[in-house]
């Protein structure tokens, strides 16, 4: 569904040039869940943005559903880190917005999004204005809305990271269940180990500048997956040892030849 190759990008910064990612490769498959993990700084962002068609690459190419993108397109949904709703608007008109922005129908929506809502745990909270809501409440919002027109893929940058770490927890839940029911391809960064594993089908851990692949590590645990008492908690503790010990590890050769699948 997404196909990166040899992608590079770097910026011509006040204080001269950073390149912030050297020679991405990575498909990821239909309906795959793809984590990003790494440092601060390590081209996360930079990453999404490309496959989002925000900015463009500096060489390389990037491929959505076998066309190479070049500016944002609707199948491709952006989660940010603020739910940024606005606040006049009630729950159900938040998650219409693209509804109205992208000029479809709003009674063919008015289903889907009730359905996303209820999902997401928000059934009967549909009137409700966002400062009425919890933040997660509100980021719970912003992701029935980024899913509101089915995107083929959903883009996330750190969406929990300003929330407490049972809510993050949670939603993490709640992304799980939304994710298997919606089958979009998702490309999730963070900066989080914990949720890295309860999230992703295969986490990509990024090393720092320039931004390159170390290595992905495939997540074989079945789902939902959740951090507390569990049949696989072994499991989940192993594989965040092992992610947490290719953080740690610095300036070590990166995996040479072709990455993923
Ligand atoms: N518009 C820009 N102009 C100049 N440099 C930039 C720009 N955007 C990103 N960079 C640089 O590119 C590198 C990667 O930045 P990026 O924001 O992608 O990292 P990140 O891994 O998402 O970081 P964090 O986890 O802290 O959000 C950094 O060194 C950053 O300073």
């Amino acid at each position: 569904m997404i196909r990166l190759s040899e992608v590079s990008r770097t910026f011509d910064g006040r204080t001269g040039r950073v390149e912030a990612l050297r020679g991405i490769d990575l498909d990821v498959g239909d309906g795959e869940f793809i984590a990003i993990l790494g440092r601060s700084g390590c081209g996360k962002s930079t990453l999404l943005r490309l496959i989002a068609g925000l900015i463009p690459v500096s060489s390389g190419e990037i491929t959505v559903g076998g066309t190479p993108i070049t500016k944002p397109r609707q199948d491709i949904a952006m989660l940010f880190q603020r739910p940024a709703l606005l606040p006049w608007r009630t729950v159900l008109d938040n998650v219409l917005l693209p509804v109205e922005i992208f000029g479809w129908k709003r009674a063919d929506h008015r289903e889907r999004a009730r359905e996303l809502l209820d999902v997401a745990g928000l059934a009967g909270f549909e009137k409700r204005l966002p400062h009425e809501l919890s933040g997660g409440m509100q980021q719970r919002v912003s992701l029935c809305r980024s899913l509101i027109g089915n995107p083929r893929v959903m883009l996330m940058d750190e969406p929990f990271s300003a929330l407490d770490a049972l809510t993050r927890e949670e939603l993490s839940g709640e992304l799980q269940r939304v994710h298997m029911s919606s089958r979009a391809t998702v490309v999730f960064v963070t900066h989080s180990i914990d949720e890295a594993v309860l999230l992703a089908d295969r986490v990509v851990v990024l090393s720092p500048r320039p931004g390159r692949v170390r290595k992905i590590v495939e997540v074989n645990i079945p789902r939902p997956r959740t951090l507390g008492r569990n049949a696989h908690l072994a499991e989940v503790a192993q594989v965040s040892a092992d992610l947490h010990e290719l953080l740690m590890e610095r300036d070590q050769p990166v995996a040479a030849g072709p990455e993923g699948r």
